[in-house]
């Protein structure tokens, strides 16, 4: 069965972000994700977790400086102390929140890159990841990458689910695995049940929006029905994620998800 995770980074925007976790609760959700915890004390999320008998299933690194336009540290070169330290911040909130898996986002490439920039970018992004896996294995937690699209996020290191299988290839670390994000997949690549079964192996988390507006999952060019299918029988036991701006309301917007077990 597929289990769902409320995004409080992008569902129930009508309340604050603390409040979000007992609206994601009533909505039925019992694991939630978000993009980062750093504004709160891990403590303070711990409590929003245990008050509504909510998992963490998933947060990412640090990604530098976001309001700078900074995307990710992962593969910048020049910033590994800093990503080092990142992650250290990212294992202290993981072992609060007892949150089994971290995303490090990759980060951008410059607009001009040439060949070396972008080996030297590669090379870096495997350093850093082959590092951070050893770290997170100590500790029985998962790494995640994740392709994400161009349009969305310009210059973005990593965008197709076949350069994520090259890169798990060259770190070799088992605990390294893919944060399939569907919206993202189709954007970029499209042929998304071929592509889910070809990542199935690698999988570490699954997210879902409609496209292209980032909506809910029935709203858009995507059939999610056919692809949640597919992902159960291939024997997908993890969590999917719905990562999209609620088009109205969220709870009213949340009728697809009844077909899920999602029920008040
Ligand atoms: O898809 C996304 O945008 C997120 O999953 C993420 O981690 C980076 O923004
Ligand atoms: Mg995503």
């Amino acid at each position: 069965m597929i289990r769902l995770a409320a995004n409080l980074s992008m569902l129930f925007p009508e309340h604050d972000f603390l409040a979000r976790f007992s609206a994601a609760a009533a909505a039925g959700f019992r694991g939630v994700e978000y993009l980062f915890p750093y504004a709160y004390e891990a403590g303070e999320l711990r409590a929003a977790l245990d008050d509504n008998g909510l998992s963490q299933v998933l947060f990412n690194l640090p990604p530098g400086d976001w309001n700078a336009g900074e995307r990710g540290l992962t593969s910048l070169p020049g910033r590994e102390a800093e990503f080092r330290d990142s992650l250290v911040e990212a294992l202290r909130y993981a072992e609060v929140l007892d949150c089994p898996r971290v995303h490090a986002m990759a980060g951008l490439l410059p607009e001009d890159a040439d060949a070396d920039t972008r080996a030297a970018h590669l090379a870096t992004y495997v350093e850093n990841l082959r590092f951070a896996a050893g770290e997170l294995a100590k500790v029985g937690r998962t790494l995640l990458i994740e392709p994400i699209n161009g349009r969305d996020m310009p210059g973005f290191f990593l965008n197709r689910q076949d350069h994520a299988r090259e890169i798990l290839a060259r770190v070799g670390a088992d605990n390294l695995r893919v944060q399939f994000d569907l919206y993202h997949c189709q954007i970029v690549e499209g042929d998304l049940i071929r592509n889910l079964e070809a990542q199935f192996p690698h999988l570490g988390h699954v997210q879902i929006a409609g496209v292209p507006e980032r909506h809910e999952p029935d709203r858009g060019e995507v059939h999610y029905p056919a692809l949640l299918e597919r992902l159960e029988a291939l024997g997908y036991d993890g969590w999917v994620g719905c990562e999209y701006r609620p088009a109205g309301d969220t709870r009213a917007g949340l009728g697809w998800a009844a077909a899920y077990g999602l029920t008040p």
